[in-house]
């Protein structure tokens, strides 16, 4: 891209030496920099980006923006000083690639919870109809059925864009993309024009970042205003009617919006859910009449995201038939109340619940068909949200048996994370096992025939986090292999 076109995006701005005449590459880290590139300095949680200056020089960095003086020779490195380069990475991201959300139909997910399962049904039956599609997130980036890692639910800006343009260029019409509130207010999503945004929930979660939970709703609400103005083009919103904060995203945009609902009026309604051992059925109230829906996903929240992903997909143009087919076709998303396969006799599923309110929708999925004791083994995350804990031991009390442990617990030892969640407790048959993998060893020495076991917190991670290092862990094999052990016998294999 010429370097004027770019820098048109960073009005005000300094440049001391001679830009060149064109960049070829941008990057915010400088161990990823390409001869001819230009390396925007971010100041982050740990360390500085503009340390990283003469790093990125004697990688070939050609510009490098950054908001205060560094030293570069003139002769072979611009510098462009700006106000705030976070901001200046949002504004350039989407023009050096092209704006690429302008030419593939970009659905935004975002709510407490249900945004991993929302993006993968919308993604997964906008393919199983013929389309090629694209979807990022939590459990990477998805371009049209192949999978990539990434660090974050909702990437950075140039990451982002590069994604989208990637989607464009293999021929995707659609792209679904989990939108947290950290990636909306730090404007990681700054260039990406979305035409359908969705609104799964609000609930208890992340208040060490945000502070309030009116701090956090506004944050969510950013996407909705950030379907902008122009209602010359299709775009809608879809909301939750069941949800008070819907009221809210509703005055955020202009544009038309969708209701779902199981409680409340709304477009797209269940009613007469039947949650079963393997799968869920029910009548889905449509602007085209009633309709059944079977699908393998279980658990009543899932209800809610198949009604989410059914009102986008309606928005999007798919007929109701496609719908239904694609809801009933889908798998179980991945760490999501996803039942390990084994011949032993115990029901052990894995699922990814670390709020108050999923904790208590994950049990409430497998209270129909408990025909014996539930163990539920729940961790959290360690330096992050302490104000949680307490609540999610409370909600997980529904249990017959309780093991308290961490999910990744980084820096802070066992016993703090499993002792602020015990004061939540309100029944005394619970163990507190800081050790994740003896946690889950644990819940299967207990277990007797028939009990389900459900570990919640790690769903699709096959990693634990504990200090800086990623170990890997999955709380599957462990089970698997305790309950060999226990029972002399091969378990059968998980998928
Ligand atoms: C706390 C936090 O938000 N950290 C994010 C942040 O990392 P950071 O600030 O620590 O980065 P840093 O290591 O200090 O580096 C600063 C700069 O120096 C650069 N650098 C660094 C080293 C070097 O050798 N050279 C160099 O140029 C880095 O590339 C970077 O540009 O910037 C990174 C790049 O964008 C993010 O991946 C990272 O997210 C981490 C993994 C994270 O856990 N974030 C959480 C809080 C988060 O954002 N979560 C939400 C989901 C929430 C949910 O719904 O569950 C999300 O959207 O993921
Ligand atoms: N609509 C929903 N309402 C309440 N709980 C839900 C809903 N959908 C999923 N859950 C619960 O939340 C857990 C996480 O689901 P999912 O990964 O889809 O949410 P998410 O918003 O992407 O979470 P995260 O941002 O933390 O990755 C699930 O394992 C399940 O226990």
């Amino acid at each position: 891209m010429e370097t004027t076109e770019l820098l048109a995006h960073l009005p005000f701005s300094e440049v001391i030496g001679t830009p060149p005449v064109e960049v070829t590459d941008i990057t915010t880290d400088s161990r990823a920099v390409q001869p001819g590139g230009a390396f925007i300095c971010i100041n982050g949680y740990t360390v500085d980006g503009h340390d990283y200056v003469p790093q990125a020089l004697a990688a070939g960095a050609r510009l490098i923006i950054a908001d205060r003086p560094v030293e570069a020779d003139p002769d072979k490195a611009a510098v462009v000083i700006t106000d705030d380069t976070a901001r200046a990475e949002g504004l350039v991201a989407s023009a050096f690639f092209g704006h690429p959300s302008k030419s593939v139909r970009m659905i935004g997910v975002t709510g407490t919870n249900g945004k991993t399962s929302v993006a993968n049904i919308i993604d997964g039956i906008l393919r199983n109809s013929g389309r090629k599609s694209a979807s990022s997130g939590t459990i990477g980036f998805n371009l049209n059925g192949v999978l990539y890692e990434s660090a974050n639910t909702t990437t950075d800006a140039l990451t982002t864009q590069r994604m989208i343009r990637q989607a464009s260029a293999e021929g995707c019409e659609a792209m679904t993309m989990e939108v947290s509130s950290h990636g909306l207010v730090e404007g990681r999503l700054s260039g990406t024009e979305f035409d359908i945004a969705v609104f799964t929930n609000l609930t208890h979660d992340h208040l060490d970042y945000h502070g309030t939970m009116e701090h956090y709703g506004y944050a969510k609400g950013l996407l909705f205003a950030q379907l902008g103005q122009d209602t010359s083009k299709p775009k809608f919103a879809v909301l939750n009617a069941d949800d008070p904060w819907s009221d809210r995203y509703r005055q955020m945009t202009a544009h038309p919006v969708l209701t779902y609902a199981v409680d409340s009026e709304a477009m797209f309604r269940a009613r007469d859910i039947r949650l079963e051992a393997g799968r869920t059925v029910f009548l889905m109230e449509t602007p085209e009449g009633e309709r059944q829906v079977v699908m393998n996903l279980i658990g009543g929240f899932n209800v809610y995201n198949a009604l989410a992903s059914a009102a986008a997909l309606y928005a999007y143009g798919l007929g109701l038939d496609e719908i239904i087919a694609g809801l009933g076709a889908l798998p179980a998303v991945k760490g999501r109340m996803e039942r390990v396969e084994t011949d032993l006799p115990l029901t052990i599923y894995i699922d990814y619940a670390h709020t108050p309110d999923a904790i208590e929708k994950a049990i409430a999925s497998v209270l129909p068909y408990k025909k014996n004791k539930l163990i539920f083994l729940v961790g959290t995350g360690g330096n992050r949200d302490r104000s949680k804990r307490p609540i999610m031991a409370e909600k997980a009390s529904v249990a017959d048996y309780v093991i308290l442990t961490t999910d990744d617990p980084r820096h802070e030892d066992y016993e703090s994370i499993t002792s602020e969640l015990a004061a939540g407790m309100t029944h005394e048959n619970y163990a507190c096992i800081g050790d994740r993998e003896q946690a889950v060893r644990h819940a299967v020495e207990v277990a007797g025939e028939g009990d389900i076991l459900l570990f919640a917190g790690k769903g699709h991670e096959d990693f634990q986090i504990i200090g800086n290092t990623k170990y890997p862990h999955s709380d599957a094999e462990i089970a698997l292999d305790e309950a060999e052990k226990k029972f002399g016998r091969k378990a059968g294999a998980r998928d």
